[in-house]
């Protein structure tokens, strides 16, 4: 299928969905909700390893609550993090597909600093031996198997620099891979990327690539995303995704999420309304939002006039 049938079918699912379609919530945090104990190099997928059931629920939660896309466990799913587990490459790669099957929407595909599990998504501090080859050859296998396992999109996540959105948009054409992609970037200063970098560099390998078709913010707080919407909207003509948390901060260190101005439900509900009258068309929470917050976007996305 070539990529101008791929991009139409993007389009379709936000029509279909009213105009804006709503992605899920925190996926690991309702893991935890359940009481899952994910404080672990591989974070959520670990459930991947232990519980694949709770997988499927906290799936079905989210699509109970209206949504309409939904991002797989596999954020943290990388095959050397499997392998230091003691699982071999094949088991790997076979939890990754199981990331695909239990949902079939969305795969994650976490930064390289999801895999280093020392919060450096929110930096972006990669350090001097890390370059675009080696973000490449990170990405290169879990993609190839996670294309295979057949999604309808793929998610690059938390994205923190110019050099991983340029890997992740040079593998996508080096595989000739025409699944849909959108590439979102995480930011701390509600300016820039995580790095420092401005969003003018890091998406000028993006607005070349036919194959990314939205790109977007995740994990940042809610409170950043007017602006930073108002300025994609500037720098791309791609559809423009935003599934921020609740404002708490991660501490990479200590493996907790640290208290700081939240968002609840009802800002949520009030804010998503903005962010599409704004130009989102995928909207949605991340990290420490619920389904009751995606309900609250769904309520007000899809039934705007009883709200
Ligand atoms: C989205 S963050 C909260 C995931 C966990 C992080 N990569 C870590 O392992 O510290
Ligand atoms: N989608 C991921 C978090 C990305 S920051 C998850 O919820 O597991
Ligand atoms: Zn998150």
């Amino acid at each position: 299928m070539g990529i101008q049938k791929e991009r139409t079918l993007l389009e379709d699912l936000i029509k279909k969905a009213g105009g804006c379609a709503v992605i899920d919530g925190g996926f690991a945090t309702q893991l935890e909700k359940h009481g899952a104990t994910i404080n672990d190099p591989l974070w959520s997928a670990l459930c991947l390893i232990k519980d694949p059931d709770l997988i499927k629920r906290v799936h079905l939660e989210y699509l109970e609550a209206g949504a309409d896309i939904l991002v797989t466990s596999s954020y943290q799913a990388t095959l050397p993090g499997f392998l230091s587990r003691g699982l071999s490459a094949e088991e790997g790669e076979l939890l990754l597909k199981k990331s695909v099957t239990l949902a079939v929407e969305a795969p994650s595909i976490g930064s390289y600093g999801a895999y280093l599990a020392d919060g450096s998504e929110y930096s972006g501090c990669y350090g001097p031996d890390v370059n675009l080859e080696k973000l490449k050859d990170f990405h290169r296998r879990r993609l190839q198997v996670l294309v295979k396992a057949g999604p309808d999109l793929l998610a690059f996540e938390t994205i923190p620099n110019k050099l991983e959105a340029q890997a992740c948009v040079e593998l996508l054409e080096e595989e000739n891979i025409n699944i849909p992609s959108w590439i979102c970037f995480s930011s701390v200063d509600g300016e820039n990327a995580p790095s420092g970098e401005s969003f003018q560099q890091c998406l000028e390998a993006i607005n070349k690539s036919d194959r990314v078709k939205a790109v977007g913010i995740n994990c940042a707080p809610p409170h950043f995303i007017e602006s930073l919407i108002c300025k994609l909207k500037e720098l791309t003509e791609k559809l423009i995704a935003v599934y921020p948390n609740s404002g708490e901060v991660w501490d990479g260190r200590a493996k907790r999420w640290l208290p700081s101005t939240c968002f609840d439900d009802d800002k949520f509900e009030l804010f998503a309304t903005r962010w599409h009258d704004l130009g989102a068309s995928l909207i949605g929470g991340c990290c420490r939002t619920t389904p009751s917050t995606i309900q609250a976007i769904s309520k007000v996305l899809k039934n705007p006039e009883q709200s």
